[in-house]
Parts: structure tokens; sequence; C-alpha cells
């Protein structure tokens, strides 16, 4: 190897040319013989070592043991480095060996270590090879190059192999400062005190003998003003803190203490804010170590963590893993739970819960503890809620959040809850009107066939039989109407706490909606059971409800089906109960019938022709028919009835009676009425001026809050002269919300409108109608005209209408007039005008004019011409 490339390697291991180890290296360089691939020992050693003799050994390896590394003629320095600590500056006798050697390997460990790694790398190179290493000396870190430079070894003992080492240290020019190279990094501060102790030896001070810079910042001074202070002098620099007394104290107790200082104010270097500091000191006799920590993210931490804990709205605890003792509680508990502090810092945490639910809480607990996975598991929450007891006494369901910390390498339990006992009432409240009715409190639709659907699976089981029972209010569409929706609402309540009281505790009723109740009644003997509780609810509903003062009368009328005859499922059940329901009002209502298999038919008939004319009236199939109406003592027409007719497209001519009924009831005979009187007063205004034109009114037209508004427009429109106008009433008007009626009827007759009391003596108190309002006609009912000749007392009942419409001044109508003996008989009786089938049947419009030319002549003419029963009317 060329020696330029060798000094080239030396200059690389950033060694000065002009040092004797430099030397030494070139020499061993310059001693490599042609042919040769290391320098002899003689050459380079021997005689050349000069001032490197106290840095060196020659290093061997030992034949002997397997080429463990020894080492001999080592100099001072050498041996000092080498030190395991038995002398300074020496290797200690039990390191040396055979032949005055040291087996390296009984070394220091580090020293060893360095000694084997160059050596080794001086071996497989052949050329001098460099590791560092460290010593101290007098407090500093020296540093040392560890140079091994391998030599030919022929002349040494064949117990070494025939390599040997020269072992150089080599120190760098510049040592390290042991205390600044600790601590000078170090965010922590660290001073070293001395005690100053009086004559009689007291300790009375400190003095600042050492101090890094991180303690001067954090003392807020530079370091050379506090070196070699008394600590008595910097008392302004602990305002509040006698801090030689306790060092005094710590010195004179010799043990190890610590304490905390606030200083406030903003330092020299302009931070702001209160510097948080805390003294750790150690004393050594005299002598004070003091560790200086900035604790001012600690504190801010734990003042977080109090604020989140102590000020937390949520009640929390933090419970003793162990004995499950609460250890620290919040305000937010104290106040929710109504205990003080010093009482909870008293109790078991499962002494909040209810001793049902102690169990479940502790077993919580345990759960927490068995799962724990440190204290950075996030908080569980349980499963189902808890319940706890208040100081008063009041249960409180809670929800909670557990976690385990450990706090003070103590394992606990923070247990915070939310108390959901208002969300769960607000639930409660939510579910429960969700499934009932918020007026009457009753189940509602939805709960009702809940019910019923588990009823019936629960009467499939048991083979038994149930019966459903639903019931409509008779005339409460009237209380509405009349009275107002206010009073309806409370009737409809009053009614539900009738069912309330009628029903057994097993029968179950719900609103379905509007007027309609429906009832189950389970585990049925009889059909008689469901018979015996209609009848019982009709009775109970039939007696007036005296609701704000107004004597309010409803019926029920009730439809009954039965599982398992009437149906197994529950939509069978209701809609055959509802057909019963139905057949029950068109039977007179205030009754009850029970399902029948032929009701569908007929329901479905009924659904047809509800259909059928709600189309009717948009496709304009009504007509009208016109009957005249006569005046007895002239023997002239004085006007006609308008009736409607509804051919219907398939069905043919629909009777009146059939339909009318279905339209009064399904609301339609509003426009269908309007129609009728539009029609009628147009058709009138064409005719002669003495004629006058009678309309039939429904009672549910009534209902209508625009009739008065409707007729005064149909008069303007059509230009008939109100006084040829009669509108003809039945008695049922007054039944209901009479007051409201006749004010109508009085509005009507103010406009110079003539009303007539339709079908009369057929009402239960028809007289007691003629006090209510002065009507123009009675129109007797054509049944006591049929019966004149058979039944005396239709005869009477005729002669008494007759005498009334004198003293009250009305005139008298008798309808269904078919022969002339009855006309003969009724205008003996002074009855003042007839209508029937002996003049004229009811014919359409366009068969008028003949009639109506005979207009001013005597009936007999008019017979004629209606080609009715001429020759009975001529007779
Ligand atoms: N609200 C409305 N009601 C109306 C209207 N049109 C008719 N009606 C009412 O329908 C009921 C049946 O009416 P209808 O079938 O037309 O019967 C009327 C006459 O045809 C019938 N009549 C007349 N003379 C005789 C007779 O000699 N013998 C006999 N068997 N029947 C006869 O009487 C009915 C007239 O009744 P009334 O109104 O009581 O005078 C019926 O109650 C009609 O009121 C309508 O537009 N609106």
């Amino acid at each position: 190897m060329a020696g330029d490339e060798r000094e080239t390697g030396a200059v690389k291991a950033g060694l000065r040319l002009d040092n004797p180890v430099q030397h030494f290296l070139r020499r061993w360089a310059s001693e490599i013989r042609p042919g040769e691939t290391l320098p002899s020992y003689e050459s380079v050693a021997l005689g050349h070592l000069g001032r490197l003799i106290e840095m060196k050994a020659l290093a061997f390896r030992d034949r002997r043991e397997a080429g463990a590394v020894r080492l001999l003629r080592i100099g001072s320095l050498f041996a000092a480095w080498a030190d395991t600590g038995a002398g300074e500056n020496e290797i200690g006798e039990n390191e040396i060996g055979d032949n005055g050697t040291a087996a390296v390997c009984a070394l220091r460990r580090d020293r060893a270590r360095a000694i084997c790694e160059v050596i080794a790398r001086a071996e497989e190179s052949c050329r001098p090879e460099r590791v560092e290493t460290h010593m101290i000396v007098n407090g500093a870190i020296a540093t040392y190059n560890l140079w091994a430079l391998p030599l030919s070894n022929r002349s040494l003992s064949t117990q070494w192999g025939e390599v040997s080492f020269i072992l150089l240290l080599e120190e760098h020019a510049a040592r390290q400062d042991l205390l600044e190279t600790m601590f000078g990094a170090t965010m922590e501060g660290m001073l070293a005190l001395q005690a100053i102790r009086d004559r009689a030896g007291k300790a009375v001070d400190f003095e600042i003998i050492a101090l890094n810079q991180a303690a001067a910042r954090l003392l807020d001074r530079e370091a050379g003003a506090l070196s070699w202070q008394r600590m008595s002098d910097l008392a302004g620099l602990f305002p509040g803190q006698d801090l030689v007394s306790a060092l005094l104290a710590c010195v004179c107790d010799g043990g190890r203490t610590h304490f905390e200082a606030t200083f406030e104010g903003a330092t020299f270097e302009g931070e702001a804010g209160a510097r948080h500091l805390r003294f750790g000191v150690a004393p050594t006799g005299d002598l004070v170590s003091v560790t200086v920590s900035d604790i001012a993210d600690i504190r801010a931490r734990e003042e977080a963590l109090r604020t989140l804990f102590d000020d937390n709205p949520v009640p929390m605890w933090l419970v003793d893993k162990e004995s499950r003792q609460i250890i620290r509680v919040n305000r937010a508990a104290s106040v929710h739970y109504g205990y003080g502090p010093e009482d909870f810092l008293a109790m078991d945490v499962l002494d909040v819960a209810t001793p049902g639910d102690r169990t479940r809480m502790r077993e919580f607990l345990e759960t927490l503890s068995d799962t724990r996975s440190g204290a950075g598991e996030a908080a569980r929450p349980v499963e189902q809620s808890w319940i706890h007891v208040t100081a008063d006494r009041r249960q409180i369901e809670v929800f909670p959040y557990a976690r385990e910390l450990l706090v003070e390498r103590r394992p606990v339990i923070l247990l915070s809850v939310i108390d959901v006992t208002e969300r769960r009432k607000a639930e409660a409240r939510v579910e429960h009107m969700a499934h009932h009715d918020a007026l009457t409190d009753l189940p509602n639709r939805f709960l009702f066939r809940t019910r019923l659907e588990a009823d019936l699976l629960r009467a499939r089981r048991i083979e038994g039989a149930l019966a459903v029972l639903c019931l409509d209010l008779d005339h409460f569409k009237g209380v509405n109407d009349t009275l107002g929706h206010p009073i309806g609402d409370k009737l409809l309540q009053a009614v539900a706490e009738r069912f309330n009281r009628t029903l057994r505790e097993t029968d179950f009723v719900a609103r379905l909606g509007g007027d309609e109740f429906a009832i189950i009644q389970t585990d049925l003997d009889d059909p008689s059971d469901a018979s015996g509780l209609a009848g019982r609810l009709i009775e109970a509903i039939e007696k007036p409800f005296d609701i704000d003062g107004h004597q309010v009368a409803v019926g029920t009328s009730i439809g009954i089906a039965f599982s398992p005859s009437d149906g197994r499922e529950a939509d069978t059940l209701l809609k055959n109960a509802d057909m019963a329901l139905y057949r029950a009002k068109a039977d007179g209502r205030s009754t009850f019938r029970f399902f029948e298999p032929g009701m569908d038919a007929r329901l479905q008939a009924r659904r047809a022709l509800e259909l059928d004319l709600r189309k009717a009236l948009a496709n304009k199939e009504f007509e009208l028919y016109y009957q005249p109406q006569l005046n007895v003592a002239t023997r002239r027409v004085t006007g006609f009835e308008a009736l409607l007719r509804w051919p219907h497209p398939e069905r043919g001519m629909i009777p009146p009676d059939e339909f009318i009924p279905v339209a009064e009831e399904i609301g339609l005979i509003v426009p269908i009425g309007e129609w009728v009187l539009r029609r009628a007063c147009a058709e009138a205004a064409g005719w002669p001026e003495m004629i006058k034109i009678a309309v039939n009114l429904s009672p549910v037209q009534f209902k209508s809050k625009r009739l008065v508004e409707t007729v005064v427009e149909v008069l303007q429109e059509t230009g008939l002269d109100p006084s040829r106008l009669e509108l003809e009433i039945t008695e049922s008007v007054l039944l209901h919300g009479s007051a409201g009626n006749v004010a109508v009827l009085q509005e009507l007759k103010d406009l110079g409108i003539r009303i007539s009391m339709d079908d009369f003596g057929t009402g239960y108190s028809s007289l007691s109608y003629l006090q209510k309002f002065p009507f123009d006609k009675l129109k007797i009912d054509q049944s006591f005209v049929r019966e004149l000749s058979d039944r005396p007392e239709a005869m009477a009942i005729i002669r008494a209408v007759t005498g009334l419409g004198r003293s009250l001044q009305m005139l008298t109508t008798a309808e269904g007039v078919e022969t002339p003996e009855q006309l003969e008989r009724l205008s003996r009786e002074g009855c003042t005008e007839v209508q029937g089938y002996l003049f004229s049947e009811p014919r359409p419009a366009s068969e008028l004019a003949r009639l109506l030319a005979c207009g001013t002549q005597p009936f007999e003419r008019l017979a004629k011409a209606g080609e009715m029963r001429a020759g009975e009317a001529v007779a």
C-alpha cells in the first residue's frame, strides 16, 4: 500500500500530521518492506515510541485461549484509561495474568469492546485502524482515538499469533465539561447549594455554587447574577416564599422534599402570566441539589381537569375500584342527588342505586375492571339505565358512562350519569299519544287493531269467542253544527266516560275517529253477552248529557260481529261489524244489529248508489217533475210542487224515497237541493203570476250556513217574486237545533217567501211546532187522506188540522187525493187546497204547458188535460 494513501487515510481520520501519533503512523507505513504486508514489530516499535510510551499497550491474540486478546507493556495513561476502578492509572492486579499480560475480557466492558473492535478492524484491513473512546478526567469528558497498528510478530512468543498490535491512545484537543454536558440541554433547572453555618455550626443560609442555564431562565435571572449568591440575598426573587427556611428544614432533616411556588408578573424576557415552579430538594450533607421545574403545563392540565370534573354539569364521581368508596364528587352530583360532598365521600357508590339495581351496577363496575385495557380506554356506556334514589327519596332513571383511570397510581372508576327521567317521561308521553286519542284519552285505531290482533290470536289458541262492536253516535253532527265543536268535543269526552263506566275491565274500547268507537269483548260465552252489552251502552248514551248547561241528547247505533263465526281476521271482523252498524242506523238508530252474511251485498249496493249519486249531479242526470196544487173553493190550480226525479242511466227511474236519504247522509242533498231550487224558480218565473212554486227543503240543507244566501241569490237570478215561492219543510227541521232553524225560517219569511209544514200530523209533537213558527200552510199527510173512509180517527185528525188552520189563519193542503170521495169529504171539512193523482201525477216540465193552459180552469178540465183518472175526476 502506498505511503501517500496511508497518509490520506490518516488525514481522513481527522489527525493532525504534526502530532506524535501521526508521526508514528507515518513510520508504520514507511517500515513496510517490499513483498511484506505489515511492518515488523521491531522496526516500528522498538526505540521509536518516545512520548507515546505512556499511551500505548501491546496487544496479542492468545493461541491458548482461542485467540482471546491479551495486553502487555501497558503505558500508565493507557492503564488509567483501561481502569476497572481498582486503582488510578493502573490495571488492577486481578487483570494482570501470565507473563505480565492482561486479559482484555477482564477489563471494563466498554474498554474491552473498543479494544476488540479496533483490533478486529486492523486485522481485517492490515492497516492502522481507529475507534473513538471516552474517559472522565477531572470532571470533564476527554475523548480519545484508540489506534490499533498491526505488526508482524516473528520475534515474540509462539504463544501469540503472528500479528501483534500496538494500541495507541490519542486524546482529542478539547474536553467537554461534564456538568455542562449533563445539564446544559435539559429544560429542568439545576442548582447546587452549599450550606453556610454560623460559629455554633448551625446552618443559617445557602450559597449557590453552581447552576445551569435552565435554572437561570426559570428563576428569571442571568446565570452570572446568581452564581455565588447567598439565598438570603435573593429573597426578592421569591416573593412570599421563605425558601431559606424550607431549605434549612430540609438540610436539618436530611431528607428529600419538594415544594411549589407561583411567581406573578412578566419575566425579564417579557413572558406574561404567572410562573408555576416546582422545587425538588435533595441534601447531601451541606451540599443541596435543587431541581427547578416549570409546572405551568401541569397546573393548566390540573386546572382544566378540575374544570371538567368539578364544574361539569353532569353528575360525576371518582370511585375507588376495590372498595367502591366515593373518593371525589363534583358539584352537579351534589345538586342533582341532594347529598353534600361529605355525605358522598362516606358512601359506597352503590348506595345511590335502588336495592334492585345495586347488583346490576356492581356487576357493571366489575365487568369494567375485567375488560380494562388501561387508562386510555374509552368511556363505556351501559346498555341499560339504572334507577337511582336521591337524598329526598325521589327515584330517577340514569344512563351511566364509566371508565377506569389511574389516579396517583391508584385504579379508580370515573362514573358519570345522564338523568333521563324527564326524557323517559316525554318518550312515554309520546308513546301514549301515538296510541291514544288526544280528546278522550281512549286507545286509538292503531292500538285497537294491535289489541284486536292479539286477542284474536289468543282466542284461536284457547278456542274462545270474541265480539267486535262498532259504535256511532246518532245525531252527533247536529250537535256540532248547532252547538259548535267545543261542545261536540266535550260531548265525545262525556260519551267516552260513560263507555268506560259501562264496560267490564276485560272489555277494550277505542275511539276510531270522529264519533266512531269500537269495543272488543273477549271471553264470550254466548252472543247474548254482546247484545246485553250493546243494550247497556245504548241505554247509557241515551240519557241526556249536560254539557256546559246544554241538555244534549244523542244516541248510539251499534253493529256487532263475532269471531270466529263472522271472521277470524281483524280486518274482516271490523268490516262486518261496520256493516252491521250501517244496518242499525238504517233501521232507525239507537239500536244494535248483528252482522248477517247478506249485509255485504246490501252495503255494496249502497256504496254504488252513493257513487252514482255523485256522478248524477256532475252529469246533470236529475230532472224536476211538477204536481199541481188546487184551491178547493175556486177549483183552480194555485201552484205546483217541484218533485225531484232521477232517471238512472242503467237502473231506470229511481224514486226519491230511495236516493234522497242517501244524499242527505253524505251531504250531497245541499248541492242537489240548490239545483232543485234554482231549476224550479227558473221554471216558475215563466208561469202566470198567480201560480206558485213549492220546493221541498231537507233538514240537512238547514245545516248549511248559506241557505238564506242561496235562496236570495236564486230569486235574484231568476227574477221570481218571493211571494210566489213556497218552501216545504218537515217537522224534523224543528226537532234539532230548532232555535237556529226557526231563525232561518224567519229570515226566509221576512223575504216574503211562504213556508209550509209538510207531512203534518205524522210527527210526535206536530202541534207544538205550530207555536214555534207561524207557518203559511199545513200539508195534511197523505196517510190520513188514504184512510179517510176506513178509519174515523183519520177523519177526526183531518177535521182537527183544518180547524187549526182556520184558527191560526193557515192554509191546509190535503196530499194524496186520489178519489172524488176523498175530495168531497175534504171539501166538506173545509180543507183549502188539494193535491193528488185525482188531478195529476207529477209531470215533467215539458208537459206543464198543457196543464197551465187549463190553469185558470176548474179542476175537472185539468183532470182531462192531465189524462189521469179523468173519468173519475169528471164524475
Ligand atoms: N228534499 C226534497 N225532497 C223531495 C224532493 N222531491 C221529492 N222529495 C220527497 O221525496 C219523497 C217522495 O217524493 P215522490 O216520490 O215525488 O212522491 C211525491 C208525490 O209523487 C206523491 N204523491 C202525490 N200525489 C199522490 C197520490 O195521489 N198518491 C200517491 N200515492 N202519491 C202521491 O207524494 C209525494 C209528495 O210528497 P210531499 O213532498 O210530502 O208533498 C217525498 O217526501 C218528497 O217530499 C226534493 O226536491 N227535495
